[in-house]
């Protein structure tokens, strides 16, 4: 049986009295791709935040049987549950590999970490293919354009065997090309895990998404396939302004 599920029931965050999330219930199972839209101040980030325990929330949010909310951040991540942020966060002084091979030594010691490895490791090298960064593996990652530093960073949670992905606009600023790279990619990491994209672009979402889940004043407004959603009087109201964006 498959416990690779993310189950959120009835999440609430609140800030001095205002409420950010709002109640929120929402399933994502492995090999769904979910997109969680919404407008500016939906709440999208702060969900996710509640998650992976960086902003304190009520009610429930299960991984499998593992109740998530309440742990401590770097417990959260070693439980398997991996985020990415609007900016890549790589170090950009080292290489590629390296920066792989520090995220996936995340459980060594740091002398272990220090002594100079004579191999790659085989996970390492799985994660460069899977991201598509073989070629540029001993470059720093400072010097990648802005869609690799993504990828390397999605490659940093893989080699660090996160189950759930959650992705924080991970197309923003990215060429046509790099989006539909990025796109294929999650297709292939969402296969074999749960994937959770924050996202304004609607195209990227229209091409990639298995499902959707709109948020609107830190509720959940509609869920559903693309077509379901698109269709939902509530979303294109709510997208009103952006109406023939979403209804395309
Ligand atoms: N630390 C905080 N303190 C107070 N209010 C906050 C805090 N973090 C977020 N908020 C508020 O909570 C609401 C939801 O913000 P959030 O960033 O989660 O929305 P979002 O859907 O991710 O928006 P965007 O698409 O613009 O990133 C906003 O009104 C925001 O101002």
């Amino acid at each position: 049986m498959n416990a690779d599920y993310l189950e959120l029931s009835d999440v609430r965050v609140t800030f001095d009295g205002f409420v950010a999330v709002d109640g929120v219930t929402m399933t994502v199972p492995r090999g769904d791709l979910r997109f969680l839209i919404g407008p500016n101040g939906a709440g999208k980030t702060t969900l996710v935040d509640a998650i992976t325990g960086l902003a304190p929330a009520t009610g429930s949010a299960l991984f499998g049987r593992t109740e998530l909310l309440g742990r401590k951040v770097h417990r959260i991540v070693r439980l398997g549950i991996g985020r990415t942020f609007q900016t890549a966060t790589v170090f950009e002084n080292l290489t590629v590999l390296q920066n792989l091979d520090i995220a996936a030594g995340a459980g060594r010691g740091p002398l272990t970490l220090l002594r100079r490895r004579s191999s790659v490791p085989a996970e390492v090298e799985e994660a460069l293919e899977t991201v598509g960064l073989v070629d540029v593996r001993d470059k720093p990652a400072g010097v990648l354009p802005h869609g690799q530093k993504q990828w390397l960073e999605i490659g940093m949670l893989i080699v660090q065997n996160a189950r759930v992905l959650l992705l924080d606009e991970p197309v923003a600023g990215m060429s046509a090309q790099e989006r539909a790279d990025t796109g294929e990619l999650l297709r292939r990491i969402g296969a074999e895990r749960t994937v959770v994209v924050v996202e304004h672009d609607m195209d990227f979402m229209r091409c990639f998404a298995d499902s959707v889940t709109v948020l609107h004043a830190g509720k959940v407004l509609s869920e559903g396939t693309v077509a379901q959603v698109q269709a939902d009087p509530r979303v294109q109201e709510v997208y009103l302004g952006t109406a023939a964006e979403v209804g395309a």
